[in-house]
């Protein structure tokens, strides 16, 4: 389900310092109701500090952040029971249970969902009475999703969703986070895993060096990548000269060994394999490999992660008091 047209998340040229450097460079996005928004991009773009001017944990210097029409810092304790969050670690005390933690985290929501279907859901059933401190890291990042989940919030952020659980673990959590947004949640999305993305996010805003590089559905970002489609395959006999070149969106064939290379756009595949059929020759391995997020995300952003620069300064803000129960902390 896509947006509504409700804008729920909007930011608009946010600008944010550490010290005398810029960290954010005019960040503006929208986020509209039901809608699954991801915020992708390097170690140190600034995905962290966006979302904690969101959560009105730290105050911009620039621009503005409304969420449900309300100011984060300004209008906190309105926003907070509407907003669930999920931190990339979660300290809780180590002899509290899953069952206490997500019970007391309940408490401060007006209408909360039931916590032990909720546990059901995420795979935790049966660690309702074990305690935090003997959480396994999937387990524990299950339970920050579970925390973030519990109040029913109109507004979800969810930071590295699922970090640590494994690939199994992933598709629950990804089915889940689908029925949490089929009731109409506004989710915002962190996350370093372009599977994740596409297979989530409606749209998502590509952060790099403070600055929004691109922001567009995954499809749309991935053909914008523009390396089209690659098909390989080993012909059954030899090609006639030409057979391939002239087909429309082929861009180039090219032959190792036994295998030929055909690359271009649009219909490629459909174009080659009917060719091929009318000169009775079998594709042998054929192989079809299209754009992925993957290819338009390191073209934006470049192969590496530019990680802390080392000029970092001290931290300077801190994040305001009076947050929800569960005492949370960034790693
Ligand atoms: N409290 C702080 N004081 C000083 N610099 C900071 C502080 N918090 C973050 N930074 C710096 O600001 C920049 C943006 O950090 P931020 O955490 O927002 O990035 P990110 O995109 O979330 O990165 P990651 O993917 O590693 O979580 C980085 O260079 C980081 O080192």
């Amino acid at each position: 389900m896509a947006g509504s047209g409700t804008t729920v998340i909007e930011v608009n040229d946010l600008e944010k310092r550490y010290g005398d450097r810029l960290v954010l460079r005019g960040v503006s996005f929208a986020v509209e109701q039901g809608e699954i928004f991801g915020l992708l991009g390097p170690n140190g773009a600034g995905k962290t500090t966006t979302v904690e001017i969101l959560e009105g944990l730290r105050r911009q210097d620039a621009g503005t952040a409304r969420v449900l029409g309300l100011d984060p810092r300004a209008r906190r304790g309105d926003l907070l029971p509407l907003l669930g969050v999920q931190l990339q670690a979660s300290e809780l005390p180590a002899r509290m249970t899953v069952g206490e933690a997500l019970a007391l985290q309940a408490a401060f929501y007006e209408a909360p969902v039931d916590p032990a279907t909720l546990l059901d859901e995420l795979g935790l059933a049966e660690a309702r009475r074990t305690r935090f401190g003997k959480l396994s890291g999937g387990q524990r990042q299950r339970l920050s999703l579970a925390l973030a989940l519990v109040g029913d919030p109109r507004v979800a952020v969810l930071d590295e969703l699922t970090t640590g659980i494994d690939p199994a673990g992933r598709r629950d959590v990804w089915d889940l986070v689908e029925r949490v947004r089929e009731r109409g949640v506004t989710i915002l999305l962190v996350t370093h895993l372009m599977e994740e993305a596409e297979r989530l996010c409606d749209r998502v805003a590509v952060l790099d060096g403070g600055r929004i590089v691109a922001l567009d559905t995954p499809t749309a970002l991935a053909r914008a990548a523009g390396s089209g489609t690659t098909i390989r395959f080993r012909p059954s006999a030899p090609l006639p000269a030409g057979l391939l070149a002239g087909l429309p969106g082929v861009g180039s064939v090219t032959q190792t060994g036994s295998t030929v290379t055909v690359s271009g756009t649009g219909e490629l595949a459909h174009e080659v394999i009917a060719v091929l059929a009318r000169h009775q020759i079998v594709a042998a391995d054929l192989r079809v490999e299209q754009a992925t997020l993957d290819d338009a995300y390191l073209s934006l952003t470049g192969p590496r992660g530019d990680g802390p620069a080392a000029t970092d300064q001290p931290v300077t803000d801190q994040p305001a008091t009076g947050q929800a129960p569960a005492t949370t902390r960034r790693s």
